[in-house]
């Protein structure tokens, strides 16, 4: 699994804060990466005391860990549409926050994301849009006033020399996503590229946002606007939480 900046003992006490609040009963999007990660097994100890809940994966990776750590699982497509129960709660990591407060203050209020550090955003969209709640986990290094990280943007692989063109007509410098431990692009989980977009100091999110799903050839992108409700922040010492 992906790992990144932040100590693991601030991202584990957001990941279990966020499992803690988790009802009896609902239906639970269980996101991706390091951060995610510690929340899904906090569930699954939860689920050993007798929790029933039901986790809905966003990745292969997400949802070995759940089957590992005795999560019961539903597709998603069991989980969303007429009949079925729906998503109560969505727990997922991301790759930066937009937060305000200054300086030293604590962060208040939860603004965009930017998501896909570990390639998993398109289905991390997917359920986290679907969620009545949606809980993004994080340690202090993700915190932003203003996102300037890359942007993930997953592309068919027929498309990626056009997308990476439009990109650069929008202002983004576009870098194909290399694979770590074999010679070759990364593949998602849904069979695409992922070009990394830097398009420095993202003012307008919303704009930024509209602008990459309406080009033709991106499946999806990382930036998640008016979707995140509270996010808990682990720091060295407990759990900060902000809300919308
Ligand atoms: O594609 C991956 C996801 O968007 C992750 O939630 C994001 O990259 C954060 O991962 P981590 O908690 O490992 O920093």
């Amino acid at each position: 699994m992906k790992t990144s900046g932040g100590s693991d003992a601030a991202k584990r006490r957001a990941g279990e804060s966020a499992a803690e609040a988790v009802a009896d009963g609902e239906v639970v999007g269980l996101g991706t990466g390091s951060t995610a990660a510690h929340a899904i097994r906090r569930l699954g100890d939860r689920v050993d005391a007798g929790l029933d809940v039901r986790g809905v994966a966003t990745s292969f990776a997400s949802r070995e860990l759940a089957a590992e750590r005795g999560v019961p699982l539903l597709d998603l497509d069991e989980a969303v549409g007429p009949d079925a129960p729906g998503i109560d709660v969505a727990i997922d990591g991301a790759d930066q926050v937009a937060v305000g407060g200054e300086g030293d203050e604590p962060a208040t209020g939860v603004g965009a994301l930017i998501k896909g550090g570990g390639a998993a955003h398109a289905r991390e969209k997917l359920v986290d849009a679907a969620a009545d709640r949606f809980l993004v986990v994080a340690d202090p290094s993700k915190e932003a006033p203003v996102l300037d990280r890359p942007v993930p943007v997953e592309v068919l692989p027929a498309g990626r020399t056009a997308v990476a063109e439009a990109v650069r007509a929008a202002g983004g410098e576009p870098t194909l996503r290399r694979a770590e431990r074999k010679d070759g692009p990364v593949v998602t989980d849904n069979g695409n590229l992922v070009l990394d977009c830097a398009f420095g100091a993202i003012d307008d999110p919303d704009t930024l946002a509209t602008t990459l799903a309406t080009t033709p050839g991106v499946v999806e992108h990382g930036i998640f606007v008016g979707l995140a409700d509270e996010v808990h922040v682990g720091t060295e010492t407990g759990v900060r939480i902000a809300r919308r």
